[in-house]
């Protein structure tokens, strides 16, 4: 596999590079800080760290909200964030908001898919509700990795209004985490969407994130061909194919959404 991590000497660089675009995105939305919600998973933690060294505790609200699919690790885990970061935080379970969405059209009821991707809107729906409350920006904590292959709900983790470490693969979401000072447990752990019970990422996805990062990395962002990236990484062509298949069929995630072109 390809090793994508940073030399030790440039991490910093990247720190301030992203702590500056948070500053910088809340400044020219002449905003009064930011919102994210807190999973107790790394990207969220970084996110959060990030964004007090970037905005001061004191300009971060964090949303830590249990489902019933939630594991009381993560949520404690997310508090214990929080609290380590010195930053407010409210605790919302929102099992009764997705119940009344499922009172209302009870024919979802059981479709495991639409109904975790609607805790996930359910959680979009709530980190506005603060964002407009209190005149703050709701921090997205999506990595490149995700991003890239569309492994997040539409309108749902995706509906924010910046990016501060869309730019990072995850195995550099790890090592900046690492580097920031991130507890080593939060830094090591499963990732999780926790949409559904006993949901993994790299069970899911079929695919380790060591893998993903690979392929994309040469692959999707770089420029050897399927067959190349395979001789390279000693995956099969057809692990390849299938990472390129899900970066294609998720384009639309990525792109406002499309209208007809005007008449002459
Ligand atoms: N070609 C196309 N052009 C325009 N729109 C298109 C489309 N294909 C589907 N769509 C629309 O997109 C919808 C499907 O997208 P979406 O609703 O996102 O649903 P979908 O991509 O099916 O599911 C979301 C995936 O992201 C994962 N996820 C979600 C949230 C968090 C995390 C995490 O890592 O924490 C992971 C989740 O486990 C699942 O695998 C369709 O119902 C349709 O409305
Ligand atoms: N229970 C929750 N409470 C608050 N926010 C949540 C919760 N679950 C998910 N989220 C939000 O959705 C985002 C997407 O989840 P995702 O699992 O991709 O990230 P993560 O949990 O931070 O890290 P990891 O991918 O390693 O599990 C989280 O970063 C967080 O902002
Ligand atoms: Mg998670």
């Amino acid at each position: 596999m390809i090793d994508l991590r940073f030399s030790e000497g440039e991490l910093d660089h990247h720190r301030d590079h992203i702590t500056d675009f948070v500053r910088d995105r809340v400044d020219a939305a002449g905003a009064e800080g930011a919102v994210l919600g807190l999973s107790g998973g790394i990207d969220s933690t970084l996110t959060a760290y990030l964004a007090v060294d970037a905005l001061g505790a004191e300009n971060v609200h964090g949303l830590v909200l249990p489902a019933t699919v939630s594991s009381g690790e993560n949520m404690s885990d997310a508090e214990r964030v929080a609290q380590n970061l010195e930053i407010s935080y409210d605790v919302i379970e929102i099992e009764p908001i997705v119940d009344s969405l499922l009172a209302a059209y009870p024919e979802a009821e059981g479709d495991r898919e639409a109904v975790g991707n609607a805790r996930a809107r359910v959680r979009a729906v709530l980190n506005y509700l603060v964002a407009n409350h209190e005149e703050r920006l709701v921090l997205g904590t999506g990595n490149r990795s995700e991003a890239a292959v569309g492994y997040f709900t539409k309108y749902g983790d995706g509906a924010v209004d910046c990016h501060p470490i869309g730019n990072l693969y995850k195995a550099q979401v790890r090592q900046l985490a690492h580097h920031v000072g991130v507890p080593e447990d939060l830094v090591t752990k499963t990732p999780t969407a926790e949409l559904w019970d006993d949901q993994t990422d790299e069970d899911e996805m079929g695919v380790s994130y060591e893998t993903l990062d690979s392929i994309l990395a040469t692959h999707v962002d770089g420029p050897l061909s399927v067959a190349a990236t395979a001789r390279l990484l000693e995956v099969d062509a057809e692990t390849v194919e299938k990472i390129r298949g899900m970066y294609e069929r998720s384009e639309h995630k990525r792109q406002v959404p499309p209208a007809p072109e005007p008449l002459d």
